[in-house]
C-alpha cells in the first residue's frame, strides 16, 4: 500500500532536523582537531574535550525531542546517561563517515587510534563505522535514529517504561516510513538501520571496560562526563 507521511509527522521530522542542525560542536573546538600537536596524551585530552562539547550538544538535542520535556525529570536523566554513548558513537560515525569538507576525517580517526584505547575496544569500533559509511544515512535518518536511541525505554533507572516507550514508538513509526520513502529499492532498509541499533549497544559494553581500564591508569575526565558516565 502506498506509505503516506502525515502532516504532523512531517512537523515531527523537521523539529528534529532541525533540533540536530541547530546543536553542534563550535567550530572553534573542532578546529583544534587538525592544529593542536600530535601525541597520546594530547589526542586523549582532545577527545575528551571533544565527548565533553558533544555530551553538551545532545543534551541540547534531546531537549527538543517533542515530548521529552514532559517526561519525569529523573527519567529524562536516565535516558541521557544510559545512551550518551551511543548517541556519541552515532554521531562521531557520522563525522568519520562522510568527507567533512574541514579534512577532520582523517585527523580525528589518526586521533581516536593513537590516544591510548585498546585494540579490542578499537576493532568493533572501526567495524561499527564502517556498517555505518555503508549505509548512507541521510541527515533525516540520523536525526531520528539519534532520537529513537535516546528514547530507548529499557535503559537502567527508568521508571515510566511506557511513556518513554510511545515516544520511541513515534519516532520508529516515521522513520519506517522516511526509509520505504527514500529507499525503495531496499525494502530492508529500515531493518538495517535497526540492526546498527544493536551493534551499538554492544559498544556500549566495550566502552565501559574501557572507561574502567582508564580509570586504572588514572586518566582524567571533565566533571560532566564523570557524571554522565558515573566515573571518580
Ligand atoms: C573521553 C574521550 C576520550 C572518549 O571516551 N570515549 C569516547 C568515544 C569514542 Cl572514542 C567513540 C565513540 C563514542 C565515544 Cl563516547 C571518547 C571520545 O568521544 C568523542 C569523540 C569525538 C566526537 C565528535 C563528535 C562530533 C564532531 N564533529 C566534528 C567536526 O569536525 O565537525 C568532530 C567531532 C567529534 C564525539 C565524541
Amino acid at each position: 500500500e502506498k506509505v503516506k507521511i502525515t502532516k504532523e509527522q512531517q512537523a515531527l521530522v523537521k523539529s528534529i532536523v532541525d533540533a540536530y542542525n541547530k546543536h553542534q560542536i563550535p567550530q572553534d573546538v573542532t578546529k583544534k582537531l587538525l592544529q593542536e600537536q600530535y601525541s597520546a596524551e594530547e589526542n586523549f585530552l582532545l577527545l575528551t574535550e571533544m565527548a565533553t562539547n558533544q555530551v553538551q550538544v545532545l543534551v541540547e538535542f534531546t531537549k527538543n525531542i517533542p515530548g521529552f520535556l514532559s517526561l519525569d525529570r529523573e527519567d529524562q536523566i536516565a535516558l541521557l546517561k544510559g545512551s550518551a554513548v551511543e548517541a556519541m558513537f552515532l554521531r562521531s560515525a557520522q563525522v568519520l563517515s562522510k568527507r567533512m569538507p574541514n579534512g577532520h576525517t582523517e585527523v580525528l580517526k589518526e586521533r581516536v587510534r593513537n590516544s591510548g584505547m585498546s585494540e579490542e575496544f578499537m576493532t568493533p569500533m572501526f567495524n561499527f563505522y564502517k556498517s555505518i559509511d555503508e549505509l548512507q544515512i541521510g541527515q533525516e535518518e540520523q536525526a531520528l535514529l539519534t532520537a529513537v536511541t535516546i528514547l530507548t525505554p529499557d535503559r537502567p533507572y527508568v521508571k515510566d517504561y511506557q511513556a518513554v516507550e510511545r515516544l520511541q514508538e513515534t519516532m520508529l513509526d516515521v522513520l519506517r516510513k522516511l526509509c520505504v520513502l527514500q529507499h525503495p529499492q531496499d525494502p530492508q532498509y529500515f531493518a538495517r538501520l535497526l540492526g546498527r541499533l544493536t551493534e551499538l549497544r554492544t559498544l556500549n559494553h566495550y566502552h565501559a571496560e574501557m572507561l574502567t581500564s582508564w580509570r586504572m591508569n588514572d586518566q582524567k575526565f571533565t566533571p560532566l562526563l564523570c557524571e554522565i558516565w558515573d566515573v571518580q
